[in-house]
């Protein structure tokens, strides 16, 4: 179906994990980039939207870090437990979603440098099997052996990143996930379930700057592409 202009769109921040690859002393949701935090600076993007009605956050159990920011407070913003899995906060809140017509954007909360067009571009997708962000590989890819070696070259037509935000109805995309976890599926986006229930959602190509901060190099560049945006 497509996104009906008058459905009520809920953005869905899954900010319950560890960090565990950022290697810092808190959670990396919580790191300061520039001024504020990563988490902070996701939640303003998205609070910011004028299409977007309510943004539900998955919160690990760091609540004192999460009391501090200035969105906590956010009237139209609300919070859930997460869960054990990334696709579990997902589900945990799309549950707290009531209206049956209602479309989800769901956004990793360490993505922070999204920006509004990507989000005006992924709302005008085509077709009427829901979207993702995406980017078109650009490398050369390898499948490695066992041995660490190059096994063989995969061909990158035809290959994308996926990125978020990804947007679907947010029931089907409950009961997918409902799903794909009975099933003991490994789900590591929301397209990937919605792929089990026989869904083909557009691929939509967004900024590249849009970047997910997993790793303690990744803060750098994100702090350098939000520079950059400042200065404009
Ligand atoms: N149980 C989990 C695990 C992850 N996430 C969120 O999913 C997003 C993408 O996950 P990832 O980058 O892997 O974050 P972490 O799981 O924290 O990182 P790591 O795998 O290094 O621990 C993050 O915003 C993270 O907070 C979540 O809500 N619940
Ligand atoms: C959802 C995602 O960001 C799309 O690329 C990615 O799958 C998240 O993976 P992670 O291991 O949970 O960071």
């Amino acid at each position: 179906m497509p996104l009906n202009e008058s459905a009520p769109l809920y953005a869905v921040v899954p900010a319950a994990g560890v960090g565990k690859r950022m290697g810092a002393d808190r959670p990396k949701q919580y790191l300061l980039l520039n001024d504020r935090t990563i988490l902070s600076h996701t939640l303003s993007v998205l609070l910011s939207h004028p299409r977007i009605h309510q943004v539900i956050v998955a919160l690990g159990p760091e609540d004192g870090y999460f009391d501090s920011l200035e969105e906590a407070s956010h009237p139209r913003l609300i919070r859930v437990d997460g869960g054990r899995e990334r696709s579990d906060s997902v589900r945990l809140a799309l549950a707290a979603i009531e209206d049956k017509a209602a479309w989800a954007l769901v956004h990793d909360a360490a993505r922070p440098c999204l920006h509004h067009d990507d989000i005006d571009r992924l709302l005008a997708f085509p077709g009427d099997q829901g979207a993702i962000l995406a980017s078109p590989v650009r490398d050369t890819m390898k499948r490695a052996g066992a041995d660490g070696t190059i096994d063989h070259t995969v061909p990158r037509e035809a290959l994308w990143h996926a990125l978020t935000p990804q947007l679907f109805p947010a029931e089907a995309l409950h009961q997918a996930l409902v799903r794909g976890e009975q099933a003991g599926a490994v789900i590591t986006d929301e397209a990937s379930a919605m792929e089990r229930e026989g869904w083909h959602p557009a691929l939509v190509a967004g900024r590249p700057d849009n970047i997910k901060i997993t790793h303690p190099d990744d803060l750098r560049l994100a702090q350098l592409y939000l520079a950059s945006r400042e200065a404009q």
